[in-house]
C-alpha cells in the first residue's frame, strides 16, 4: 500500500455581489456558517469553514464582495479582501451561470492579477438556474478571461459538481497535515456565529435600504445550570431612529418575528433551547464613524 500524500491549504472565493459565494462556502462546510442572503454586499466578516478529506484539510476564507469602495466601510471590506488575496492558496472567482459577464466581473478579475503567488480557478455558479447552452456559453467565455488552473461549472443549491471543485482544489495545495482538529468546522467565535443568524433573520423581507444599515451584536450567551436553556444577550442596531421603527414593526410585530426566526436558527446550532434577549438599538450613522466601525470588528 503506497501512503496517500495529505495536503492543507486557504482558499477563498471571490466575486461580484451576489455571485453565490456564501451559499457555496455554506454548500461545501456542511454547516451553516456564513450569511446569506439575496441582497447584495451583506458578507461582512472573513468567516472560515474547514473541508475535511482524507486526502486534504481545505480552508476556506470567505470574503466580502469586492467592489469599488465608496463608504469608509467599503473602504475596510476592500482592504479585508486584500490580505485575504494575498495569503491564500488558491483564488475562486465566483461566476454565475445565468447572468452575463459583466464590467464588475471584469474588475475584479483585473484584480487577480496582483496575487500571482495563489492559482486561480473559475466558478461557474447556478447552473441549475441556466439551460444547459447558456452554461456551455458561460464556460467559454470564463475560459477567455484568463489561464485559469481549472473551471468548474456547479450548482450549490441542487448540491451538483461540489466533489468536482474539491478535486480541482486539493492538487493546488501544498503538502502538509490538516491545519485543524478534526472536529472543527469553523473557527468564527459563537458569538459571532450567532451575531450572524440574528442579522440574517432581521435582513428577512426587509427593505432594500436597510441592509447596510442593520448590525448585531452578542454581550453574552450564557447556560442556565442544569437546564436545557442557554440565554442569549443580543442588540440590533440600525442607524437612525427611522430604521428602528421599521425594525420594530407595527406593535413590535417584525421584531417578534425576527426573534422567533433567529431562535429558531440559534436553537439548531446550540443544540439546546434559546431565550433570545434581542434590543433595538441606534448607533448614528456608524458605517461612516471609525470608533463606531471599531467596536463592530471591522
Ligand atoms: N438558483 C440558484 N441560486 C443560488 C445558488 N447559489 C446562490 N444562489 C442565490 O443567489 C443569491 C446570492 O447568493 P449569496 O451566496 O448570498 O451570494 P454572495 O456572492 O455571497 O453575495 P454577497 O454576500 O452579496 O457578496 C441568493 O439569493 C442565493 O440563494 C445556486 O446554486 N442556484
Amino acid at each position: 500500500m503506497t501512503e496517500q500524500t495529505h495536503r492543507s491549504g486557504f482558499i477563498t472565493f471571490v466575486g461580484r455581489p451576489n455571485a453565490g459565494k456564501s451559499t457555496l462556502m455554506n454548500a461545501l462546510v456542511g454547516e451553516k456558517i456564513a450569511i446569506t442572503s439575496s441582497k447584495p454586499q451583506t458578507t461582512r466578516h472573513a468567516i472560515r469553514g474547514v473541508v475535511h478529506r482524507d486526502d486534504a484539510q481545505i480552508v476556506i476564507v470567505d470574503t466580502p464582495g469586492m467592489h469599488k469602495p465608496r463608504t469608509l466601510l467599503g473602504k475596510r471590506l476592500n482592504a479585508v479582501v486584500q490580505t485575504t488575496l494575498g495569503d491564500v492558496d488558491v483564488i475562486c472567482l465566483c461566476i454565475p451561470a445565468d447572468e452575463p459577464i459583466g464590467p464588475g466581473d471584469r474588475y475584479i478579475d483585473q484584480q487577480l492579477g496582483g496575487f500571482p503567488r495563489a492559482h486561480k480557478i473559475a466558478v461557474v455558479t447556478k447552473t441549475d438556474a441556466a439551460s444547459k447552452e447558456r452554461v456551455a456559453a458561460q464556460l467559454l467565455a470564463v475560459s477567455e478571461l484568463r489561464e485559469w488552473d481549472a473551471v468548474v461549472p456547479l450548482s450549490s443549491v441542487a448540491g451538483e459538481q461540489l466533489d468536482v471543485l474539491l478535486d480541482a482544489i486539493v492538487p493546488l495545495l501544498p503538502e502538509g497535515p490538516p491545519l485543524y482538529e478534526t472536529a472543527t468546522t469553523t473557527e468564527e467565535p459563537l458569538h459571532v456565529r450567532v451575531a450572524e443568524l440574528i442579522r440574517e433573520a432581521a435582513l428577512e423581507g426587509v427593505r432594500d435600504e436597510l441592509p447596510h444599515s442593520i448590525m448585531v451584536t452578542v454581550d453574552d450567551i450564557a447556560e442556565r445550570e442544569g437546564r436545557d436553556l442557554t440565554d442569549v444577550y443580543a442588540n440590533l442596531w440600525v442607524e437612525r431612529d427611522s430604521q428602528k421603527g421599521i425594525i420594530i414593526g407595527k406593535g413590535g410585530s417584525r421584531l417578534k418575528q425576527v426573534g422567533a426566526d433567529a431562535r429558531a436558527e440559534i436553537e439548531r446550532m446550540l443544540g439546546t433551547r434559546v431565550h433570545l434577549d434581542l434590543r433595538v438599538k441606534v448607533a448614528k450613522e456608524w458605517q461612516g464613524d471609525p470608533k463606531q466601525l471599531g467596536r463592530f470588528g471591522f
